[in-house]
């Protein structure tokens, strides 16, 4: 996964979805932190659509707690099926966050760097400073904010796009009801990754769309390019 283009990911705790997803998703992310047994299910995997890991730390919104959790996403990122991974900026900041970063590289998976504020918005300045830091060591920044307003949400997008017009490979979306049509729009303003369940009771975050809504809407929008 090169996210030259925009990927839309089917959200998931459970492989077993993937040919449901296929219709509608560009890659699977699995969320590894929500899985029975994750790597069980990695090794077992046999989908067509390419794997971006995730093994979310509860301190960031996920419900990964052991010390096996980075060494698992490294184990996770060897695999074939497996093409990027997410990884936090703040566990990438550690040493052995920025092991797993490198090896993941080596096998030839990509690197998403993300950071999720589930409380508000920050500044714009601070929106910079968080993309700036992230796209500085991952592939591309990811950005997950909780917006209260339209103004949260234009904040996000004007970033966006001043990153993509940089040449930077950004991935935002705005979380929450006010920030839900950040998840259709956002593409049109560079960003790269979008996460959808493909059933609306297994959403992975506040205002996901169903996986086959946020394809309709992106296609929709993007029609006539
Ligand atoms: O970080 C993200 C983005 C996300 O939080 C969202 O808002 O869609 C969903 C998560 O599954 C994913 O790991």
């Amino acid at each position: 996964m090169n996210f030259d283009e925009f990927v839309l990911c089917a959200a998931t705790a459970s492989l077993d979805d993937e040919p449901a997803a296929r219709e509608h998703a560009d890659a699977v992310e699995f969320r590894m932190d929500l899985a029975e047994d994750p790597i069980e299910a990695l090794e077992a995997y046999d989908g067509e659509l390419p794997i971006l890991a995730t093994n979310r730390a509860d301190w960031e919104g996920g419900e990964a707690t052991g010390h096996d959790r980075l060494s698992d996403l490294r184990d996770a990122a060897e695999l074939d099926a497996v093409e990027a991974i997410d990884i936090e900026l703040d566990s990438v900041r550690t040493e052995e966050g920025e092991q797993v970063a490198a090896a993941a590289r080596d096998a030839g998976a990509a690197v998403v760097v993300s950071v999720h504020d589930f409380e508000r918005t920050p500044s714009s300045a601070d929106l910079r400073n968080v993309l700036s830091e992230a796209t500085a060591v991952g592939d591309v920044g990811k950005l997950a904010v909780t917006a209260r307003t339209p103004e949260d949400v234009l904040a996000l997008l004007t970033a966006t796009e001043e990153f993509d017009a940089r040449g930077e490979r950004v991935a935002t979306m705005a979380m929450g009801e006010a920030g839900r049509h950040s998840r259709a729009v956002a593409p049109l303003y560079g960003s790269r990754i979008g996460y959808a369940p493909v059933d609306p009771d297994d959403a992975t975050a506040p205002g996901q769309y169903d996986l086959a809504t946020l394809r309709d809407l992106i296609d929709q929008l993007q029609s006539g390019e």
